[in-house]
């Protein structure tokens, strides 16, 4: 905050508020950074599970009454608001509310969430695992005559009897409908000699999983299989350079190199990963000219992938600490040797 040149921060965008308090329903809340430490706001619905959840004292009130006890607290300072998240007209009523200078700022705890506490890889960890055990159940369901809704339903029903949450949108992307690297289940029916990508994660104590399997249906063509072992040559390549210090760029560079060589550039459509925590999606971001640093305690996305409209598409990803001497691999679902 200091070096954002701001003398307290309002905290608006919820995995945040989350990572600041501990309080599960960070979409009704939010939170007062000062000198003096950190305040929850949220309301009456939220009493007793503030009080048992938050780590930082709770104010329960509704606006405007939320924004007037903040307005004391923040008078005649630099307060910094987060540009990425405070919709405009949130931005309104602070400038009606309070005497103070609001200042944007980006990223400040985002950049404090870039490195997992252990109890944050435990939860990621445990989700993984449980994911990998939902995933060997359900395996034998994709073959041919399944519907791609019915192998998803299967994935997501096993992860809440397991006791977690279905992370985002189970994508399952069978036959050409793998092109799409965000093919969510459909109600296609697979085939046999398809390949099918299974893209799915846990949620457990608000801390995602993500990993990605395609899976060959009989036997693929040739093409189908030499994209597959690209895709793989890849995928283990960039995971294995991964340790402290390593640029994310760098990472990317190295597997799209890889696909390049294969003549598969065009086809790897998207980056090569991301951080993974309270958010799906988060820092560092392991894409073309990244210069985050990787570092110990970061839990990263590798996946490649290699998309042929009209074809199908390939993707293989796993799910990665970042350790003091290199990495460990937290997905341990297995991978086929095409
Ligand atoms: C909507 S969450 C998707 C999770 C997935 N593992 C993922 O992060 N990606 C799939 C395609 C590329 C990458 C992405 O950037 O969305």
């Amino acid at each position: 905050m200091r070096a954002a040149g701001v003398d307290a921060l309002w905290v608006s965008d919820p995995a945040n508020v989350r990572a600041i308090t501990g309080f599960s329903s960070g979409a009704d809340g939010k939170v007062l950074v000062t000198a003096d430490g950190a305040t929850l706001y949220t309301d009456a619905r939220y009493t007793v599970q503030a009080q048992e959840e938050s780590r930082v004292p709770q104010v329960i009130a509704r606006p405007p009454e939320t924004y007037q006890d903040a307005a004391e607290r923040v008078k005649g300072q630099r307060v910094g608001f987060e540009a990425e998240h405070l919709t405009v007209a949130g931005l309104e009523v602070l400038r009606d509310h309070w005497d103070a200078a609001l200042v944007p700022t980006r990223g400040l705890v985002e950049g404090v969430r870039l490195v997992k506490s252990p109890q944050e890889v435990q939860a990621i960890r445990e989700a993984q695992a449980l994911a990998d055990r939902v995933f060997a159940e359900v395996r034998p369901m994709i073959r041919a005559g399944a519907r791609e809704l019915d192998v998803a339903l299967a994935l997501e029903t096993g992860l809440r009897r397991a006791g977690a949450e279905v992370g985002f949108d189970v994508i399952v992307a069978s036959g050409p409908r793998g092109a799409m690297p965000h093919g969510v289940a459909s109600e296609r029916v697979i085939e046999d000699g398809e390949l099918v990508t299974v893209d799915f994660g846990a949620r457990l104590r608000g801390y995602h999983s993500d990993m990605t399997r395609t899976v060959a249906v009989g036997t693929p063509s040739e093409e189908l299989r030499r994209v597959y072992n690209a895709v793989l040559e890849a995928e283990e390549a960039a995971v294995a350079a991964i340790r402290p210090g390593v640029k994310a760029g760098e990472l990317d560079e190295l597997a799209r190199g890889i696909l390049e060589r294969h003549g598969l550039a065009e086809a790897f459509a998207h980056s090569l990963g991301h951080g993974v925590g309270l958010n799906i999606h988060e820092g560092p971001g392991l894409r073309k000219g990244s210069e985050d640093v990787l570092a110990p305690g970061m839990v990263v996305t590798v996946e490649p992938g290699a998309y042929l409209p009209g074809v199908g598409g390939v993707r293989i990803e796993d799910l990665v600490l970042v350790t003091d001497t290199g990495y460990e691999v937290l997905s341990h679902s297995p991978k086929e040797r095409l």
